[in-house]
């Protein structure tokens, strides 16, 4: 099945902003996109999502954890078993915890469980053996980035943004023959994104995200307390780096501002993060691609396009959905897991070599 040519690999991902779950068939060597599939997405319920957040900062045997891979595990094998054709499966789980040069990293739920549930094999655990290796575990996307670039016929360097929970960036040199080649790549976490300004929302106004930006568009940033925000270390750190979900809860603490100053203030800093960050691109871009569900906040592209002074886009711009792009990263890494293939390397994680992180469960 794997040997030689191209499968159809069902990627999955549960990401930081705790919203659900994305899923995406996606027709690749693990070289190159051959065709996009069919997408799926299975959001939690606020009980479901309680149970995730009780358990962010956790580590196995803690309260809470096998509660929370229990709803991964049930959530994945829902969505999952609504699609057909898959040769393999690419599981994320969920992040709880990431502390790669302490505790390590932990993703929640079993992929040889789902593997036995699904009747396929999965390929999980990606992040575990680039941290045993002295990588950062993440970002894991940026291999696939590269593709993306190629298969949108890209010739000059540009930038993959994803806002999720946290921010990540992807620096491409299209120019290069692989995402393993020295200079095609450098990838890092730029900052928190969207999971501060969900908090700050469901904890003032019971609302899972700033819809569109409103909050933050009809507020004034607290320049002051952005400032102090961008004094932190971490954007003094060379990447590169990545983050814990909660990392910044307390730097970012919006006191008493009202919610729609809170929300432009963390919406500002998500965006300075990433303009911040962009100083480390070796080679200036022209072109940021924004991916994940940041870019529904229109508040958050107008910051971002103010303080990059490039042109920020959406990655529908160039024919991909932004939406799924995560999913099928999973997909795609899978596929190169299955075939012996890097997922990670010095310039993505920090990792000492290449490495191609991963365990695959048989279904059997
Ligand atoms: N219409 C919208 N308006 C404002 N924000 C939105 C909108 N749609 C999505 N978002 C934000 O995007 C988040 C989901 O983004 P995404 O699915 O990319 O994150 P994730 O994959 O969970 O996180 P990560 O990439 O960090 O693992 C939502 O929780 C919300 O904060
Ligand atoms: C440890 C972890 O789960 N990190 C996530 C998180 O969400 C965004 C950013 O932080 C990125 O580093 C990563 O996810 C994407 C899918 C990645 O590995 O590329």
């Amino acid at each position: 099945m794997l040997k030689g040519g191209a499968v159809w690999a069902l990627g999955c991902m549960s990401g930081t902003s705790l919203d659900g779950v994305d899923a995406a068939m996606l027709l690749t060597d693990g070289e190159r996109i051959l065709e996009f599939g069919p997408t799926a997405f299975r959001p939690y319920d606020a009980s479901e999502q309680a149970v995730l957040r009780a358990a962010l900062g956790r580590w196995p045997g803690e309260p809470g954890v096998e509660e929370a891979a229990a709803v991964v595990e049930a959530a994945h094998a829902e969505l999952l078993s609504r699609f057909s054709g898959a040769g393999i499966i690419g599981f994320h789980g969920q992040t709880l915890a990431h502390d790669p040069r302490g505790r390590g990293t932990h993703q929640a739920g079993d992929g040889a469980l789902l593997a036995r549930m699904l009747g396929c094999p999965v390929v999980w655990d990606f992040r575990s053996s680039d941290v045993a290796l002295g990588g950062q575990g993440a970002p894991l996307a940026p291999f696939f980035h590269f593709a993306c670039a190629r298969h949108a016929g890209a010739t000059q360097p540009l930038a993959f943004l994803n806002l999720g929970g946290v921010g990540n960036v992807t620096w491409i040199d299209p120019r290069q023959p692989a995402p393993e080649s020295a200079g095609a790549l450098l990838a890092f976490d730029t900052g928190p994104a969207n999971a501060p300004i969900n908090d700050l929302m469901q904890a003032r106004e019971g609302l899972a995200q700033d819809p569109g930006g409103r909050f933050a568009l009809a507020g004034a940033v607290d320049e002051a307390r952005l400032e102090a925000f961008l004094a932190h270390g971490w954007f003094h750190r060379m990447p590169p780096k990545s983050l814990d979900r909660n990392a910044f809860h307390a730097v970012l603490d919006i006191g008493n501002l009202s919610t729609e100053d809170a929300a432009a203030t963390l919406t500002a800093a998500a965006a300075a993060a990433v303009a911040r960050g962009a100083e480390h691109f070796p080679i200036p871009v022209t072109r940021v691609l924004v991916c994940g569900g940041g870019r529904h906040n229109a508040a958050l592209m107008a910051e971002l396009a103010a303080r990059m002074k490039v042109d920020v886009a959406p990655v529908e711009s160039i024919g991909l959905d932004g939406d799924m792009l995560e999913a099928q990263a999973f997909a795609f890494l899978a596929v190169r897991v299955a075939r012996g293939m890097a997922t990670s390397g010095p310039a993505t994680t920090g990792v000492a070599a290449l490495v191609g992180g991963g365990r695959v469960s048989q279904p059997d």
